[in-house]
């Protein structure tokens, strides 16, 4: 495209967002560089979803064993061993890795192995000490966990490093009451460890539809899982055989043999020269772009978690492949935020798109809510003491379904395609009008009267 600089796009962090945007680019004929400084992947695919949901898929055989009996199956004593599935975890990772690297390379994307940094509007400083030139630089450098600052934090660990573990630990205590929070909280208790989650407020899961969160919390405790609400750390200490004790508010000291913070991700943009451009960051040092994520300074634009809008693999996708479109495809293209569906796999897992019955009733004139409460077949004869719940949330006037939630056995793959309803306006009758699919769970979802 232009002998002006080295560049056409110079991409900063080879995650969701950047390999997308870099690849589409390149195929759309821009000359284009990514710079990683970790590992080629980012976030979801080498210490996020990818692990997650392998380790959660590892965690399920605990309760899958154990229902497998009544089955008529004749189960042995099992023991789980930690070392096992990390290291087939982070294998799997490493080939992932060396998939991601390959598919940039088939698209000509040099990939540079080298943290970089902005040094003006058209130029990236790398570690290595050299300086080049782009055309356009996109930030894609995701974000990173919020830490604690309290004597003895510097004991805790990130999700950063949860899939790292030499030994699986047989106390965890997890700080924070979010996604990362509950889903590790039921990972660690299939594995068998005592998980206690200390939570600064009440209420786990904000954002989600209230029942289900009860719901959540009710069978998580029933499970074993310990909480502490309205509870903030003052000090951690660690004794000489390793163990740690938290002094926490408002309850006893807790002893543990690992602690977790999971309170949040802050974007990446310390010390990433994004002022030598005039780019402008919000409160929370997020990159502030317009709808078709330009920043402040014209040549620099930014997707994904840096931007602090959705913090979710799909959406950084969708945003680093609408700036490919737009910027290098001739094809303007923008993301479009409502009822993106998300799913906090939990054990059982939790998914939801659209309004929940509270939003809903702020914003609609009459809201309709529809709910099935029951116990899935497999976990009734397995004497499985787990209710699925969910729930629809209907537009008193228009009749449409704003609303799916659902906590249960598969929620998050049932509600994938549920999702598409919400997405197309359909309404309850169009729900009413389809035959059920039996004996599945999904079929509560057109059943609801
Ligand atoms: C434990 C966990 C589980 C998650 N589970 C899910 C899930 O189930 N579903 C879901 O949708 N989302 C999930 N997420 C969120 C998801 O991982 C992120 O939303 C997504 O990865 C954001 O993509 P991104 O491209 O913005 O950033 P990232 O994927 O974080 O990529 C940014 C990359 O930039 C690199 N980088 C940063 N600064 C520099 C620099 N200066 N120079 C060079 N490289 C740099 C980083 O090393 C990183 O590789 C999870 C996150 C975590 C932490
Ligand atoms: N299944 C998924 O899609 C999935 C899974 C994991 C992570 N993620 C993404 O990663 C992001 C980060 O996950 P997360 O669980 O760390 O964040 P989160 O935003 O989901 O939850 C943060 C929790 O920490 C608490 N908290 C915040 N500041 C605190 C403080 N100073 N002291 C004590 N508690 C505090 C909050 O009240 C909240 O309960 C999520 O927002 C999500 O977008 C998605």
């Amino acid at each position: 495209m232009s002998q002006k600089y080295d560049y056409d796009l110079f991409v900063i962090g080879a995650g969701s967002g950047g390999v997308r945007a870099s690849r589409v680019s390149a195929a759309h004929g821009a000359k284009v560089a990514i710079a990683e400084e970790h590992k080629v992947g980012g976030t979801c695919v080498i210490r996020g979803c990818v692990p997650k949901k392998l380790l959660v898929y590892g965690a399920h055989f605990a309760e899958d064993l154990q229902d497998a009996r009544r089955f008529g199956w004749e189960v042995p004593d099992c023991r789980f061993d930690w070392p096992t599935l990390r290291d087939n975890v982070l294998a799997e990772v490493d080939r992932l890795e060396g998939l991601y690297t390959e598919n940039l390379e088939r698209h000509k994307v040099e990939i540079i192995k080298e943290r970089a940094t902005v040094a003006g509007p058209h130029e990236v400083k790398l570690s290595g000490g050299r300086t080049v030139t782009a055309g356009k630089i996109l930030i894609a450098t995701g974000a990173t966990p919020v830490m604690l600052d309290f004597p003895g934090a510097e004991h805790g660990i990130s999700s950063n490093e949860v899939f790292h573990l030499d030994a699986l630990p047989k106390r965890i205590l997890i700080t924070g009451g979010g996604y990362i929070a509950n889903e590790f909280a039921g990972i660690f208790h299939e594995f068998g460890s005592k998980v206690t989650v200390v939570n600064r407020s009440d209420t786990i899961l904000r954002g989600y539809e209230e029942a289900l969160r009860d719901r959540l919390l009710q069978i998580s405790i029933t499970k074993g899982i310990d909480f502490k609400f309205n509870a903030a750390f003052q000090k951690i200490e660690k004794g000489e055989d390793g163990t740690l004790t938290a002094y926490l508010t408002g309850c006893e000291p807790i002893e543990a043999d690992a602690i977790l913070f999971a309170i949040g991700r802050r974007p990446n943009t310390d010390s990433l020269g994004l002022e030598t451009a005039g780019v402008e960051l919000d409160k929370k040092g997020a990159v502030m772009v317009d709808a078709d994520n330009k920043s402040s300074c014209d040549s620099i634009y930014a997707v994904g978690d840096v931007t602090n809008r959705v913090q979710l693999t799909p959406v950084a996708i969708r945003e680093g492949h609408a700036f490919a479109d737009t910027v290098f495809g001739n094809k303007p293209t923008r993301v479009d935020y409502e009822s993106i569906p998300s799913a906090v796999f939990s054990h059982p897992p939790v998914a939801s798109v659209g309004l929940t019955e509270g939003q809903a009733r702020d914003r609609l004139g009459t809201v309709k809510t529809y709910q099935s409460d029951f116990r899935p077949m497999k976990n009734v004869l397995a004497g499985r003491n787990e209710r699925a719940l969910y729930k629809l949330v209907v537009d008193g006037e228009t009749e449409e379904v704003v609303g799916i939630h659902m906590i249960g056995p598969d929620a998050p793959e049932i509600l994938q395609a549920a999702a598409i309803a919400v997405k197309a306006k359909l309404k309850k009758s169009d729900f009413d009008a389809v035959v059920a699919l039996h004996p599945t769970m999904a079929e509560e979802l057109v059943l609801m009267r």
